[in-house]
């Protein structure tokens, strides 16, 4: 299946590149997930793919289709913008009808009716059936994001582009949301690219993921690959908490201030490695002969399912995140540890 492929994508604004030598390949029905700092070139990108803003260099191609310079309403590509993307005046069933481009067309044999048919499918399709009549205004701001994406959807296009949808929305709506859209999209086959600079709903949404870092893809991978390891420090810190700690590497382990601990892959020399929050242990120490250097609890958070234990010693402070706390308290003697290898970066 294919579907959306950009090949060494390049755009400026003048003479400012702000997207580099981008390659990327979106299969129909997976959702890939481009997570970068502001100003990071992300939605340059997604308007080059939707025919918005034009490549300076490379190509896109659409169900392997170039349209690099087919215009945006012919290339089968439908955009979600950020919020504020319905028109106010017109309601909902008309929005989405804007989106099947119907504008300024005479209606001829049973096309009405099959326009009307295919937009109450798409209301259904997004959970919101009753709608149509309603002015966007008279909607949640949620309900406006699913009528969007009905919009982006109606003409049945093999690409979606959905540039930051749920920023405006709270916590709450915006997990529910991205479930369902996320089903939604792979029910209907598109190929999905989502901008965002959410950390949690890339991580959660993905099927893969692509960390943007000043215009160029620093690295893709599934979610997991790139939350635990990290092409570098950079994409590492972008992708999650991160405790870097300087290290010296011996082959498949290195010597760090929490202890010796294992490569992902061998390593040799000075440099740094990268562990998460959720990698460390932290156990009670002995009281009796508490062995040197040994760590002491700084404090502790209950939080549920992931408590918090900060802990410091040997020059270094950080938080480790537990199931349990074990009944530690501030001031106690800890041993710490390190779960699970860990990447290796060399250099000073
Ligand atoms: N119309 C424009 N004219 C000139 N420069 C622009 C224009 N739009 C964006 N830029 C610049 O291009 C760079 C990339 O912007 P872009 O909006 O693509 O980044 P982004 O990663 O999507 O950021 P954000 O997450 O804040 O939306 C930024 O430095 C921005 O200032």
């Amino acid at each position: 299946m294919t579907g959306l492929t950009i090949e060494n994508v390049s755009a400026r604004y003048g003479a400012a590149e702000v997207v580099t030598d981008v390659t990327l390949d979106v299969p129909r029905g997976d959702l890939l997930a481009v997570l970068g700092p502001s100003g990071g070139g992300k939605t340059t990108l997604l308007r080059v793919a939707a025919g918005l803003h034009p490549a300076a260099s490379g190509r896109v191609s659409v169900d392997d289709v170039i349209v690099t310079d087919v215009p945006p309403e012919r290339r089968g590509v439908g955009l979600v913008p950020q919020e504020g993307a319905l028109f106010p005046h017109l309601n909902v069933a008309r929005n989405i009808g804007y989106g099947l481009g119907r504008a300024n067309r005479p209606w001829r044999g049973g096309a009405r009716e099959e326009h009307r048919r295919r937009v109450e499918e798409l209301l259904d399709l997004v959970g919101l059936p009753r709608v149509g009549d309603r002015k966007p205004s008279a909607l949640s701001g949620g309900q406006q994001q699913r009528i969007a994406l009905a919009r982006a959807l109606a003409p049945r296009p093999s690409v979606v582009l959905l540039d930051e949808p749920f920023s405006a929305l709270d916590a709450g709506l915006r997990a529910s949301l991205r479930a369902d859209v996320r089903t939604l999209l792979r029910e209907q086959s598109v190929a999905a690219v989502l901008v965002t600079h959410d950390q949690t709903e890339a991580l959660a949404m993905a099927d893969r993921l692509a960390v943007m870092l000043d215009g160029r893809i620093a690295q893709v991978g599934s979610p997991e690959e790139v939350y635990g390891r990290p092409a570098s420090v950079a994409v590492g810190e972008f992708v999650g908490e991160a405790i870097v700690l300087e290290a010296e590497a011996f082959g498949d382990c290195a010597q760090t201030p929490l202890g010796k601990v294992q490569l992902v892959s061998p390593g040799h020399g000075v440099g740094r490695v990268l562990l998460r929050p959720e990698q460390i242990e932290v156990g009670a120490a002995p009281t009796k002969c508490p062995a040197a250097g040994s760590f002491t609890v700084r404090d502790t958070a209950f939080g549920g399912a992931h408590s918090e234990v900060r802990v410091e010693g040997m020059g270094i402070a950080v938080r480790a995140l537990c199931t349990t706390l074990h009944g530690l308290q501030a001031g106690d003697p800890v041993t710490v540890s390190v779960r699970r290898p860990v990447p290796f970066y060399p250099g000073g």
